[in-house]
């Protein structure tokens, strides 16, 4: 163990979390607000521009105060201090993990081994600063001398996921100048639905890969460069049209990318964690750099946040503890993302890599086996949509579901009463899990409605609703930059603190390595290129394989 030689599940304040449950198992949370009226002005907080009221959960001061001595039992103050320090928080590749780094701006130096990498940082950021401004001052155009109209972000995961949520969600800053579309799946109807509406003279394409070895990126970039040769190209304007954000230049060259035209990545920032880094290029080319910076700060706020607020008045720290309450001490198996905003719908897709992939680990940093869940399922939709669809099972499902709303109190839009009418949803939904309605409420409005008795007696007990279903309510001013580089900061943050407590290495991904390995295997059967004597597969997979060589008469 990593944290002390007692396991996690026998500490005192694990344990004292645990007998505290058992008490609070039958406390509805409709007693806990009349009992407690100062309870919603007392379980507030704010940080790095956002705010949150947490007392919509299943807990009391007590509660916090058990959580709060649960993360400094498992060194949650030391280890945010070892992340902002550059110490190698990401164990098993012996790296740190310092995206605080990509958005702090004070030119303070922050060391990796020794050396200070706050100049590359900031040098890094002039250097998209001055392709933006060549790219839309049509400096640099295509190469027929033809403006850009249209840039192609070729990327996975993290080089895909962050841009393109940050992309959708600053809309409104969009300068018009160019349009950005993002590729990644290894799915030719994506490429070929994308290269059908844009016009090779006037695109560029942005090779987006920390590692330069991902498959589904690499062969959408070769399908781009061919679609560009076949369509009046040549080799030599291919560094006209092609850049590559990377921490493999030698791949990157390889591949026919100018040398530039690459920007650099490095090994102490996670690809989930990378949009700020020149991953974010395609942002920062639709929303001009000075909007790119005010994402940056809006980050950097949250950092500072994190960095230096007590525990309790922590927001990432509050956020996180709450989650863990849920999935260790009440069984919650999944956790849901609620945005009500169209402008974050990609908000819960976004989470869910950062999340899963980061906190779906099984040993400890030791490389114990772990006795206790990690992290839960992440999944989401956008408000008020998911209202008539999922949030039946919320309701009245038999799964404890904990629920982020996350909502902005002014809309860019603001069109006819649909802000105030969404805020008025928002705000219902999370009534109505937390209070439900009882057997006798229900009685008495069906009674009110002139039902008889006995139609009563077989419909009221459908209509009761449990409730007692936590909930926090994070609210931001509008979606600008920086509330959403905020937003996302916070959920990095919280992410990392319970990935302290599981005593997991939040910063790697080896579970998604066998795949990626078999991967290659299994095409060569398919593609009738396996070698003599190749491994052994099961017969599942090799039925499967049969039937798709069959269907294509191999
Ligand atoms: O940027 P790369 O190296 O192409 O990786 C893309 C994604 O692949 C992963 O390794 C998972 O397969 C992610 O962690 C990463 O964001």
């Amino acid at each position: 163990m990593s944290q002390g030689s007692v396991p996690l599940t026998s500490r005192p304040e694990w344990q004292a979390l645990k007998t505290h449950q058992a008490e609070l198992k039958s406390t509805h949370m409709r007693e806990l607000f009349s009992s407690d009226p100062d309870r919603a002005s007392r379980f507030f907080v704010r940080g790095g521009g956002l705010s949150l009221d947490y007392s919509r959960n299943r807990m009391t001061d007590d509660t916090l105060a058990k959580l709060m001595a649960l993360a400094r039992e498992c060194g949650v103050p030391e280890r945010i201090e070892a992340m902002f320090r550059g110490d190698h928080i990401n164990v098993t590749e012996k790296r740190p993990a310092l995206h605080i780094a990509l958005r702090d701006t004070s030119g303070a130096p922050i060391h990796v081994d020794g050396m200070d990498i706050a100049p590359e940082v900031e040098r890094t950021l002039n250097r998209m600063e001055q392709f933006v401004d060549d790219v839309l001052s049509k400096r640099w155009q295509g190469h027929t001398g033809k403006t850009f109209t249209d840039v192609v972000s070729i990327g996975i995961g993290g080089s895909f996921l962050g841009p393109k949520l940050v992309s959708e969600a600053l809309r409104p800053y969009w300068h018009g100048q160019l349009k950005g579309h993002y590729v990644a799946n290894i799915d030719g109807t994506q490429m070929a639905e994308i290269l059908r509406r844009v016009n090779p003279e006037t695109t560029l394409f942005l090779i987006q890969s920390k590692s330069f070895r991902t498959q589904e990126t690499l062969e959408n970039s070769k399908v781009a460069r061919n679609w560009f040769l076949n369509n009046g190209g040549s080799e030599d304007q291919i560094a006209k049209h092609f850049v590559a954000v990377t921490a493999n230049t030698p791949e990157a060259v390889n591949f026919g990318i100018s040398e530039d035209n690459i920007f650099p990545m490095w090994d102490w920032v996670g690809g989930r964690y990378s949009l700020w880094s020149a991953i974010g290029l395609p942002v920062a080319l639709t929303i001009g750099m000075e909007n790119f910076r005010a994402l940056l700060s809006g980050a950097n706020a949250m950092d500072q946040h994190f960095h230096t607020a007590p525990l309790e008045q922590n927001l990432p720290v509050v956020m996180a503890m709450l989650g863990l309450w849920y999935n260790n001490f009440w069984g919650a198996e999944t956790y849901t993302i609620l945005p009500y905003d169209h402008y974050l719908r990609s908000l819960p897709a976004h989470l869910q890599q950062l999340d899963m992939e980061s906190n779906g680990k099984s040993v400890t940093q030791g490389g114990e086996p772990l006795t206790y869940q990690s992290g839960p399922v992440i999944w989401g939709g956008v408000g008020a949509n998911g209202q008539h669809a999922f949030h039946q099972l919320l309701h009245q499902g038999t799964r404890l579901i904990p629920a982020d709303f996350i909502i902005p109190l002014e809309t860019h839009n603001p069109v006819a009463s649909h802000h105030v009418t969404l805020f008025a949803n928002c705000l219902s939904q999370s009534r109505a899990l937390m209070s439900g309605k009882t057997l006798d409420e229900a009685k008495a409005e069906l009674k009110a409605e002139g039902m008889s008795d006995e139609d009563i007696d077989k419909l009221a007990p459908h209509k009761v609703i449990p409730g007692n279903k936590p909930s926090n309510t994070l609210l931001m001013d509008k979606s600008t930059p920086e509330t959403v580089g905020a937003l996302i900061a916070l959920y990095e943050h919280r992410t990392f603190v319970q990935g302290i407590i599981w005593d997991v290495d939040s910063f790697d991904q080896w579970g998604v390595e066998l795949g990626k390995q078999m991967g290659k295997g299994i095409l060569d059967r398919l593609t009738g290129d396996a070698a003599e004597g190749s491994e052994v597969i099961d017969s599942s997979t090799a039925s499967l394989i049969q039937l798709y060589r069959s269907h294509h008469g191999s």
